[in-house]
């Protein structure tokens, strides 16, 4: 994958997130390259408008306050494509008019050229995650454990500069799940860079290591 240059620390300073009349959360945390802050409360409680503040794509109706900084650098106004977020949804989201291939390689950043490097690195890719031979395969075909796979490949390969995990692992059965989870974290720590987990699940958490925050209360019907 494209290392980062210079992973830098995450801080979310005072944020707050408001909806309507209803103060939905309050959140101040640093986050250090390689560490893994996991997020948890109830559902409703603003877990995954968390995650969109800090990947820039919040929907215009939460009024937010505080900012987001990736090293000394300040985010909250910089666009989602200019932040270099790199997000993996419970849904792995794979482009479905693309090749398993052409999913990878659609994230190679520009930086990277001709078209056998970036094909020798998008099938090195899914080389490291079991998936030799899957290059042109439509992405259709591939079961959950398979997407979830080159969905993450697909955002490390993107060299991003944090990432945001929202509930990755809860589309899978049991098994799976823990052996998707090892692969996530070990791939996603060893990305070097400041990691936030949203999840529902205690094993989750426990499997990030590192610290546990606990937000919000029970939304409101
Ligand atoms: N685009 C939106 N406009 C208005 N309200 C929204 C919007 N998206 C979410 N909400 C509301 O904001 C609150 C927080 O939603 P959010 O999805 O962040 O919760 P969550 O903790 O991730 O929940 P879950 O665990 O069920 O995924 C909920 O009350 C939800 O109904």
């Amino acid at each position: 994958m494209q290392a980062v240059d210079d992973p830098m620390p995450l801080t979310l300073a005072d944020v707050t997130i408001r909806l309507a009349e209803r103060t939905l959360l309050s959140v101040s945390a640093t986050v250090m390259p390689g560490e893994v802050l996991t997020v948890m409360g109830p559902s409703g409680s603003g877990k995954s408008t968390l995650l969109a503040f800090a990947g820039g794509f919040l929907d215009p109706a939460f009024r937010v306050s505080g900012r987001i900084l990736i090293g000394d650098s300040d985010l909250t106004d910089v666009s989602a494509n200019e932040r270099r977020a790199g997000v993996l949804f419970q849904d792995p989201l794979l482009f479905p008019h693309l090749s398993v291939g052409g999913n990878i390689l659609f994230a190679i950043p520009q930086a990277v050229k001709g078209h056998k490097m970036r094909r020798q690195l998008a099938e090195q890719a899914l080389e490291q995650v079991g998936l030799a031979g899957f290059f042109d395969r439509d992405p259709e075909t591939l079961s959950g454990g398979q997407k979830a796979r080159v969905a993450l490949q697909r955002t490390l390969i993107s060299a991003p500069r944090y990432l945001l995990l929202d509930e990755p692992f809860s589309k899978l059965d049991a098994a799976l799940r823990q052996q998707t989870r090892a692969l996530v974290f070990s791939k996603a720590k060893a990305a070097g860079v400041p990691i936030i987990l949203v999840t529902h699940d205690g094993a989750d958490a426990e499997a990030a290591g590192g610290r546990v925050i606990a937000i919000g209360s029970e939304a409101e019907a």
